[in-house]
């Protein structure tokens, strides 16, 4: 009789196929299991057990698959009667490729499961696992990249109940609720900074990324390149590569442009084409990229005075003035004061207290440097005083010189009203300058030396 003959009888032909492709697959898989209708093993092969730290595989019989196997599918196939022909099973040492059929019974019962393990025999399937595992990885830094760029504050973390805070809160509140531009306005401090955090955490883009970037921190020439990154091939060395810009970072999510009042005049015409058209080049490229961010602004400086001196693009300025944040000053809003020592002073230490007169004393403070100010002041009256309890004598010795408040009753002799007067005066020229001192004194029209000698003298600035 020919080989050929033997092959005539179908059905028998059939279950000598069903009998070879389970010995072959059996032999040269990394592992065969068996499970019951409950997911329960009822074998499993040696080689499989010992993977799997068992000392032989007659330990594994009768246990819920899951037990043996971390992360198995099996009892879903038992479940649902489905086979899952090709799956990736994360084991400690490698990710191993599986096949998971059903077990019918000649009447055609589920009675139960059979996986395969492949994984040494499929060299072929090589190059997919190293693909697998490349994107597993770029999966995971991707994660902890955005994990690392989400919103640090909610606007339960704006401390204030005050009626300016509130406004801002509610004003902020409708500007998560857009995509529009916002703009936030006020003084260093006072936190600007944390409502566009919140804004970002409230709004649709939340699971996106939320980038910032601060236009007085850059040097001007590196700006651009960090705004809209560069093509590869633009710069020698370490960045021949090309480097994506805050701009491509924020994609899908809100860029936050602190200090915006700083920005360079040709970047500004730069930003408002994103803005207008919603496109930009990276540095060195000729190719236009479409962007889809929520901008969000700060700053802390008169941007009207800015465009007055030509210093600020009057364009940029009305599309970016769409809802504009007036932030108020602490010594505005002073209402708020021992809210926002309770919740700084819980965020230093659940144990520390503040004395009435101690607490009597802040409220009598300009406080320049707003919540900013207020929470150093605090952190270093923790850190000189003795028990947790602070006193007046802590504040005192960590605020320095008072900046008495505008309006606070208090009986002042002629040398520290002078002084207060002068402490004043150079506070809101600080303020109107966004704290850049030569400039400062070219205002004031004194010498550069002699301001920062005053400055000292008058607690504005420590020594
Ligand atoms: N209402 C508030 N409640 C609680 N903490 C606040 C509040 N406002 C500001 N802070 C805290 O004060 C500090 C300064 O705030 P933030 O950086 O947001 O100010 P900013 O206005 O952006 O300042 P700058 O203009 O100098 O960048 C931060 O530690 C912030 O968490």
């Amino acid at each position: 009789m020919h080989d050929s003959d033997s092959l005539k009888d179908y059905p028998q032909v059939r279950q000598l196929a069903i009998r070879s492709l389970f010995e072959i697959i059996e032999q040269s898989s990394e592992g065969t299991v068996i499970v019951d209708r409950q997911a329960r093993i009822v074998w499993m092969n040696e080689r499989y057990a010992r993977r799997f730290g068992l000392p032989d595989a007659a330990s594994a019989i009768g246990q819920p698959c899951e037990a043996v196997i971390p992360g198995s599918l099996m009892r879903e196939v038992v479940s649902d009667g489905k086979p899952i022909l090709l799956d990736m099973l994360d084991t400690p040492n490698e990710p191993l490729v599986v096949m998971r059929l059903p077990i019918h019974d000649d009447q055609g019962k589920l009675i139960g499961a059979i996986g395969f393990a492949l994984f040494d025999e499929l060299r072929s399937l090589s190059p997919l696992l190293k693909r697998y595992s490349s994107m597993q990885q770029e999966l995971a830094s991707t994660r902890s990249q955005l994990r690392a760029r989400q919103a640090k504050y909610t606007f339960a973390q704006f401390v204030g109940t005050s009626p300016a805070s509130l406004e801002a809160k509610r004003r902020a509140r409708r500007g998560a609720n857009s995509d529009s531009p916002v703009l936030l306005l006020g003084e260093t401090g006072t936190g600007k900074e944390l409502l566009a955090h919140a804004i970002h955490a409230a709004s649709a883009r939340a699971h996106k990324a939320f980038v910032s970037i601060n236009s007085a921190a850059i040097p001007e020439t590196l700006l651009e390149a960090e705004f809209f990154g560069t093509a590869p091939g633009a710069f020698t060395g370490a960045e021949r590569k090309g480097r994506s810009g805050k701009l491509q970072l924020a994609e899908g999510g809100t860029l936050f442009l602190d200090e915006i009042g700083d920005m360079p005049l040709a970047l500004q015409s730069k930003l408002l084409r994103v803005l207008q058209e919603k496109e930009y080049e990276p540095v060195g490229s000729n190719q236009m990229l479409r962007s889809d961010v929520r901008i969000i602004a700060a700053t802390s400086i008169d941007l009207q005075a800015a465009m007055a001196e030509g210093r600020f693009r009057a364009d940029l300025y009305y599309r970016l003035n769409v809802l504009p944040i007036q932030v108020p000053p602490l010594r505005e809003r002073l209402d708020d004061l021992p809210a926002l020592c309770e919740a700084i002073l819980a965020d230093l230490g659940s144990q520390y207290e503040l004395e009435d007169e101690a607490q009597a004393l802040l409220m009598r403070h300009a406080w320049p440097g707003n919540i900013r100010e207020l929470r150093n002041v605090l952190e270093r009256a923790t850190l000189l005083a003795d028990q947790p309890r602070l006193g007046l004598c802590d504040l005192q010795e960590a605020l320095g010189p008072l900046l008495v408040v505008e309006g606070a009753p208090v009986a002042l002799n002629l040398r520290e009203a002078c002084e207060q007067f002068e402490r004043k005066v150079i506070v809101e020229a600080l303020a109107r300058c966004a704290g850049n001192v030569p400039q400062t004194a070219q205002s004031l029209g004194v010498g550069r030396s002699t301001l920062y000698k005053k400055m000292v003298a008058l607690g504005v600035l420590s020594q």
